[in-house]
């Protein structure tokens, strides 16, 4: 038992993370903490002090033996000074309480803010890693109110110290044996509930794993996007019995543990019950040889309980400020992450002038940072501003996977990319992306109103003009739909918030794609940004892409052929390399590998004509 619990004091690394915690808090809120402690050590001196007065009051009126009469001056002193004291404790004990609450919440939100920042900072490579999902999840379980939960916990253990030190000094002012006869069978009960907190704190690092797959399956029965399947395979019985049983199995461990716990600790709280009618026994004893007062059987019948408990306090202190270290180390752990990519420090500025701009790959090489599989091998290609270039490819053969290191969310692992023929490494990411404006093929749908919707695509823009988003919406042939919302671009979209409309899914894919017509680029990516809409938009959106182009040059995925005839120029892919390139026309001409992509389409066109 007293092996684990200076195991727990000598353990390096939650010593460190505590440190760490309280540096952290110290940097976010220093002197609102040092006020906190302030007051709770005010608080404690004056609760020990109201009980002194108290015992003086016990004391006067036993001395005078009935005779309250010759007193009544020292009595009444007496309780003002016991009232006193009493209501400056209740008021430090508020002021501290509210006062921790407030620094509690201003830690937390600092907090938030810094995983946030972190989430944002991180480049994309970070989420193929499942560590990392591991160690965001882990944070955010960890919860914004730990650094707070162990200053509290370290708070509260210097206060129960500082009252036991207190409790302690009024005992040998009774009796220096008090403390040594209480000692003996207080102890035992406290030695339980370390082993006992230990052996929980044990038992939840041991299920991690089991209680994420818990979460997993709690997620999957309660997520939007898994109700229509789970409806429709008739899979809701069999994902809630797999949550109950390892649920079940998770709380068979824990009730064995506390049912233990409960055991042990019935005969050791039986045993400290016994110490205190010893120690009864031994006071009233003193008390018939008038060897003490009335006073001090008062306060001692007063301060066992406040010994029981601030013995227990202090040990569940300890224990409650490890197992928060060990939170909070998860939480350090995510921010202690370092983004792959640095922008360089003295970035190059990215060309303003007029002249048309060239993106231009070189022999790029690339595989996934978890896989080491090239996915794209030596590939060159050029997309110049002011025309349109189709990639195609049957899937898997890299096309989006050319998209993203356009977008430079990840770098090749040989070759280079060049604008204007300077390596884009050599940009501020930043800057850089603000060249492309990109429907992805997994685009995102946010939650929030149609205009926010598309002006996302120039967050950075201080006013946003409500007829360049109207322009933006016709262009990508959404502003039909918007308008018969019920408060046109004001309606908040999906089923996240009260009152929101939801889109169908080619809906959402054109107000995806009026966010890049908003984007201010130079270049507008359609990575099969067309996939979901039917095929009436689809040609009026191609139509009409060079007139709205203008000067901007654009980069088109697609599987079909009505659409990639529209461009100046393709790029055939085939297991990551480039097969083929040219003018389509001239491709199917060839009667190669493109023909054969398109084969049936192009039967339809024929037909048609
Ligand atoms: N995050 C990833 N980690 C590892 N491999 C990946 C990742 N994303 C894609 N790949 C692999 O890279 C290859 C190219 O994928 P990519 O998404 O670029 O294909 P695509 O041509 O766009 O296909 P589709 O037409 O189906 O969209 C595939 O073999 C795929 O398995």
């Amino acid at each position: 038992m007293v092996s684990s619990f200076t195991k727990q004091l000598l353990d390096l690394k939650s010593n460190l993370q505590i440190a760490r915690t309280l540096r952290l808090i110290w940097s976010l809120e220093g002197r609102g903490m040092l006020f906190v402690v302030a007051m709770i050590v005010v608080e404690t001196a004056f609760l020990f002090s109201s009980l002194y007065a108290l015992k003086g009051l016990i004391d006067i009126i036993a001395e005078s033996g009935g005779h309250l009469g010759t007193h009544v001056e020292a009595v009444i002193r007496q309780i003002l000074i016991a009232g006193a004291l009493t209501l400056f404790y209740n008021i430090a004990r508020a002021i501290s309480f509210y006062s921790s609450e407030i620094q509690s919440a201003k830690v937390a939100e600092h907090l938030n803010d810094s995983i946030h920042a972190k989430a944002v900072e991180l480049d994309l490579s970070f989420y193929e890693s499942p560590g990392y999902f591991d160690k965001l999840q882990r944070a955010k379980e960890a919860g914004d109110g730990r650094p707070h939960a162990v200053l509290m916990a370290l708070v509260d253990t210097a206060k129960n110290l500082l009252s036991l030190g207190a409790i302690a000094y009024l005992f040998i002012a009774i009796d220096w044996l008090l403390l040594p006869i209480m000692a003996c069978f207080v102890l035992p009960t406290m030695m339980v509930r370390i082993v006992y907190s230990d052996k929980l704190k044990a038992l939840r690092i041991r299920n991690t794993a089991i209680e994420r797959a818990s979460n997993y399956y709690s997620q999957l029965i309660t997520a939007e996007s898994s109700a229509k399947e789970i409806r429709s395979y008739g899979l809701g019985a069999y994902l809630k019995q797999c949550y109950f049983n390892i649920r079940m199995r998770l709380l068979t461990e824990r009730y064995k543990l506390t049912k233990q716990q409960t055991t042990r600790e019935i005969a050791t709280t039986a045993l400290a019950s016994i110490g205190f009618f010893a120690c009864m026994a031994y006071m009233v004893n003193k008390a018939i040889h008038g060897a003490v007062t009335v006073g001090d059987i008062s306060i001692f019948l007063v301060m066992f309980p406040q010994l029981f408990s601030a013995l227990q306090a202090t040990t569940n202190g300890i224990s409650t400020v490890y197992q928060n270290s060990i939170f909070m180390d998860s939480i350090f752990d995510l921010l202690d992450l370092k983004s792959t990519f640095d922008d360089p420090k003295a970035a190059r500025a990215v060309p303003q002038d007029d002249e048309p701009l060239v993106l231009k790959f070189e022999q790029v090489s690339f595989h996934y940072p978890f896989d080491s599989r090239l996915v794209l091998r030596n590939i060159n290609l050029m997309f110049p501003q002011g025309k349109i270039v189709a990639i195609v490819g049957a899937n898997g053969a890299g096309k989006s996977t050319i998209i993203k290191l356009l977008n430079r969310l990840y770098d090749p692992v040989s070759g280079r990319i060049t604008l204007q023929g300077t390596d884009i490494r050599k940009f501020s990411s930043n800057a850089y992306r603000k060249q492309i404006g990109v429907v992805f093929q997994d685009f995102c749908r946010y939650h929030v109103s149609v205009s926010e919707n598309i002006a996302f695509g120039n967050i950075d823009l201080a006013n946003h003009e409500s007829a360049a988003i109207k322009q933006a919406a016709s262009q990508a042939g959404a502003h039909g739909f918007i308008s018969a919302l019920p408060k046109d671009y004001q309606t908040v979209l999906g089923r996240v918030f009260e009152g929101g409309s939801e889109l169908s899914i080619g809906q959402w894919q054109k107000l995806a794609t009026a966010r890049a017509l908003y984007h201010p680029g130079r270049f507008l990516v359609l990575d099969e940004a067309t996939s979901a809409l039917d095929t009436q938009s689809e040609n009026g959106l191609f139509a009409s892409l060079r007139s709205f182009l203008g000067t901007r040059g654009a980069i088109v995925v697609s599987h079909r052929y009505s659409t990639v005839k529209q461009a100046d120029y393709a790029y055939v892919l085939r297991e990551g390399e480039v097969v083929e390139e040219g003018i389509p026309e001239e491709l199917i001409a060839k009667n190669g590998y493109f023909t054969a992509l398109f084969n049936t389409d192009l039967i339809y066109e024929s037909s048609d004509c």
